[in-house]
């Protein structure tokens, strides 16, 4: 790294027709970028610095300018939400076990369940009783399971229908993966960005306490955050297509879950949460 201010503007111009300056950084910000950025000819002197390489920008703790070079940035950005796909992390950092096990199936194979569950799922309007208004959702879900169990949120009960063969087979796989078990699942379809869900946490009484929750995605990627009911920290990723996201141990006693709205996506997103209801 070279301070702006330590070398004269001849060295400068040399260093640059050598190719030993390829990009140029703010000290203060710590954000590096081309050499012709137009961000970057605007800062003083003083905070001005350079390197040979992206890489020795990265090394001095740097990250790429959101206007000279988007992709690294997106790139970067995807990190900071997704530092972690192995599997064996913790993404919580006390009170609750989150595992993010990345995408665990191919693009076609995605494609091939988001399509299928878009077609041949019983979609209907999620119904939830606030104040003593029944009320419909745009989001719609559906629920299957081993059983017709009943369960119960938001004020109303539903009844489980019988699994279908690709969410049976999909069941199993996310079983052998994770090394949990579940009864029943619950599916969420998200016609585009503008439809989310709300803060909450899945304790109700029907289902097993403590018990692990797999959530599977298909279609659009979508930020999914945590936040800890007393601290308010939070914590939040980027949910991929074809990938598998595990809560379980005391994630929904401490903390509430929620899927942004986003103006980013107007595609669809298709959510299936395995569960173990109590039957
Ligand atoms: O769509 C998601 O990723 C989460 C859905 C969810 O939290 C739920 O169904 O309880
Ligand atoms: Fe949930």
């Amino acid at each position: 790294m070279i301070q702006h201010n330590k070398i004269s503007d001849s060295e400068l111009r040399n260093k640059i027709k050598n190719a030993e300056i390829c990009f140029g950084g703010n000290k203060k910000l710590k954000i590096y970028g081309t050499l012709k950025c137009s961000s970057g000819k605007r800062m003083k002197r003083e905070n001005r610095v350079f390197f040979l390489s992206g890489n020795e920008a990265k090394e001095n703790g740097f990250r790429p300018c959101g206007h000279c070079m988007k992709t690294d940035y997106q790139n970067w950005k995807m990190d900071l939400f997704n530092p972690q796909t192995d599997e064996n992390t913790n993404l919580l950092p006390k009170d609750g076990t989150v595992n993010y096990y990345g995408k665990l199936f191919s693009r076609s194979e995605s494609d091939f369940y988001r399509d299928t569950f878009l077609n041949s799922i019983e979609w209907k309007n999620d119904e939830a009783i606030i104040f003593g208004k029944l009320i419909f959702t745009k989001r719609k879900v559906a629920w299957y399971g081993d059983q017709q169990f009943e369960y119960t949120y938001s004020n109303t009960t539903k009844k489980a229908l019988p699994w279908t063969a690709e969410l049976l087979e999909l069941k199993k796989i996310i079983e052998e993966k994770t090394g949990e078990t579940f009864n029943s699942c619950l599916l969420n379809l998200y016609h585009s960005g503008e439809e989310g869900m709300a803060w909450h946490s899945d304790a109700e009484k029907d289902l097993k306490k403590n018990g692990a929750i797999g959530s599977v995605s298909f279609g659009a990627e979508r930020k999914f955050a945590f936040k800890h009911k007393e601290t308010k920290e939070t914590v939040s990723l980027i949910l991929e297509h074809g990938s598998v996201l595990v809560m379980k141990d005391e994630t929904q006693t401490h903390w509430l879950h929620r899927l942004p709205p986003t103006k980013t996506t107007s595609k669809p997103r298709v959510n299936l949460t395995f569960r173990t209801i109590l039957g």
